[in-house]
C-alpha cells in the first residue's frame, strides 16, 4: 500500500508528506507540476513525479508502478481573486483535471481518496459557526471549482465503490514546528504570511481589506488552522478509510474566529516589530466571517489538534519567513 499525494510539493501537501513519513506510512509518491510548489520542499526519500495530475497516462503509470491504494488530492490553483479573473483556468485545473484524476483512480481500482476542499464552498454563510450540512453557496469560481469536485467524488464513490473524505479547510496557517516546511509561495496573498513579511521588512506595508464589515471591529473574521494539525486530520482520515470507514465531508478549523486587526496585533506582539498598516477598501469575493463548527471531525475521526494557538502559529510563520529570507527565497 502506498499513498499518492497530488500537489505534495506545495504548502499543505508538503506537510502531509512529512506527516505520512513521521507516522511510518511507508511509500509516499508525489505528483506535482511544480507550478506553485518546490521540489526542495520534499524530503529526499520521497518519489517526485513531475507532471500534471490531469494526465491520465502519467497517473495510471504511477498508480501501477507504486501500488497506490489511496490518493490525497491537494493539487489545485488556490488564489480567489485569480479565479475571478481566470475562471476557465480554475475550472480546468481544479475541476476538469480532478475529473481525469478520479477517472484514472477508479479504473485502476484505487480504494480511497482524501480531497482538499475549502470553506469557500459555503460562500457568505447564513449561519456562523458553519456546520457541514449548511447548504453550500460558493461566491467565487475557486469555491465552485472545488465544490464541483466534491460532487464528482461523491457520485463516483457511490457508483464505483471507492470511499473518500472531503476535508473543508478553513484558513490554513503556520509551519512545521520542526522548521522543515512552511508556506513558500512568492507573492502570496494570505494574511498571516503577508503580515509576517511586513514584520520582517520584506514587504513595505500591509493593507487591511475592509473595515466596514458587520463584525466587532469592522474587519473580517477567519478561523485559522495550523498546517500540521491539518495534515494530522488527513492521517486520521486515511486510517478511517483504510479501516473500512464510510465516506465523510468534514470541516477543518478550530471553531474560533480572529479579526484581521487582531491577527495584525498578534503578529506585531510576537515579532516585536511595528509595521505600516493601511486601511483599504474591501477586497472582492471576501465573506465577512467564516468560522467552522468544528466538532464533527473530532467525533467521527477522533482528531485532536495540538497547535490551536494563534501566537504559536504566528511564531512558526515568522520563523519560516525568516528562513526563506535568509535563503533569498522570497
Ligand atoms: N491554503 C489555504 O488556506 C487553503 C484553504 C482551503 C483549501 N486549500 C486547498 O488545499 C490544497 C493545497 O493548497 P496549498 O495552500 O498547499 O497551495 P499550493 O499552491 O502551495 O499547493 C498546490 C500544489 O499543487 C501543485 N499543482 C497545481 N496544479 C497542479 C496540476 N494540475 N498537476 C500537478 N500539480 C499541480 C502546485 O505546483 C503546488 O505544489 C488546494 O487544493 C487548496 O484548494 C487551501
Ligand atoms: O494583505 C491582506 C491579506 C488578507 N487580508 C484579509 O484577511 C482575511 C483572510 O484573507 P486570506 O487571503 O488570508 O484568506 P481567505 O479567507 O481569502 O481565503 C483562504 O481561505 C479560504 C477558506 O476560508 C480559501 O480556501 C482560500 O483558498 C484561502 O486562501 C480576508 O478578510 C482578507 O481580506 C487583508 O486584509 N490583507
Amino acid at each position: 500500500m502506498a499513498v499518492l499525494v497530488t500537489g505534495g510539493a506545495g504548502y499543505i501537501g508538503s506537510h502531509m508528506v512529512l506527516a505520512l513519513l513521521d507516522a511510518g506510512h511507508g511509500e509516499v509518491v508525489v505528483i506535482d507540476d511544480l507550478s506553485t510548489g518546490f521540489a526542495w520542499a520534499l524530503p529526499p526519500d520521497v518519489t517526485l513525479v513531475r507532471g500534471d495530475m490531469g494526465d491520465q497516462a502519467l497517473v495510471t503509470e504511477t498508480i501501477r508502478r507504486h501500488g497506490i491504494d489511496a490518493i490525497a488530492h491537494f493539487a489545485a490553483k488556490i488564489v480567489v481573486p485569480d479565479s475571478v479573473s481566470d475562471p476557465l483556468g480554475y475550472y480546468l485545473n481544479n475541476t476538469v483535471k480532478s475529473r481525469a484524476l478520479i477517472e484514472a483512480a477508479v479504473r485502476e481500482g484505487v480504494r480511497h481518496v482524501i480531497f482538499s476542499s475549502t470553506a469557500a464552498v459555503y460562500g457568505e454563510p447564513a449561519q456562523v459557526p458553519v456546520p457541514e450540512d449548511l447548504p453550500t453557496n460558493p461566491i467565487n469560481p475557486y469555491g465552485r471549482s472545488k465544490l464541483m469536485t466534491e460532487w464528482m467524488l461523491a457520485d463516483a464513490a457511490k457508483a464505483h465503490g471507492l470511499t473518500y473524505v472531503a476535508l473543508r479547510y478553513f484558513n490554513v496557517a503556520g509551519a512545521d514546528p520542526r522548521g522543515r516546511s512552511g508556506q513558500s509561495t512568492p507573492n502570496a496573498t494570505h494574511l498571516i504570511k503577508v503580515a509576517t513579511q511586513a514584520a520582517l521588512g520584506t514587504r513595505s506595508h500591509l493593507e487591511v481589506f475592509g473595515t466596514d464589515y458587520p463584525t466587532p471591529d469592522g474587519s473580517c473574521l477567519r478561523d485559522y488552522i495550523q498546517v500540521s494539525d491539518l495534515a494530522d486530520a488527513h492521517l486520521v482520515a486515511l486510517n478511517h478509510l483504510r479501516g473500512g470507514g464510510e465516506s465523510l465531508t468534514l470541516n477543518c478549523g478550530y471553531g474560533r474566529g480572529y479579526s484581521v486587526l487582531e491577527v495584525i496585533q498578534v503578529v506585531k506582539e510576537v515579532s516585536g516589530r511595528d509595521f505600516e498598516v493601511r486601511l483599504s477598501p474591501r477586497r472582492p469575493g471576501d465573506p465577512s466571517q467564516i468560522i467552522a463548527q468544528a466538532d464533527r471531525i473530532r467525533e467521527r475521526l477522533g482528531w485532536r489538534p495540538k497547535h490551536d494557538d494563534l501566537r504559536g502559529i504566528v511564531s512558526q510563520a515568522l520563523a519560516w519567513e525568516d528562513a526563506l529570507a535568509r535563503r533569498n527565497q522570497i
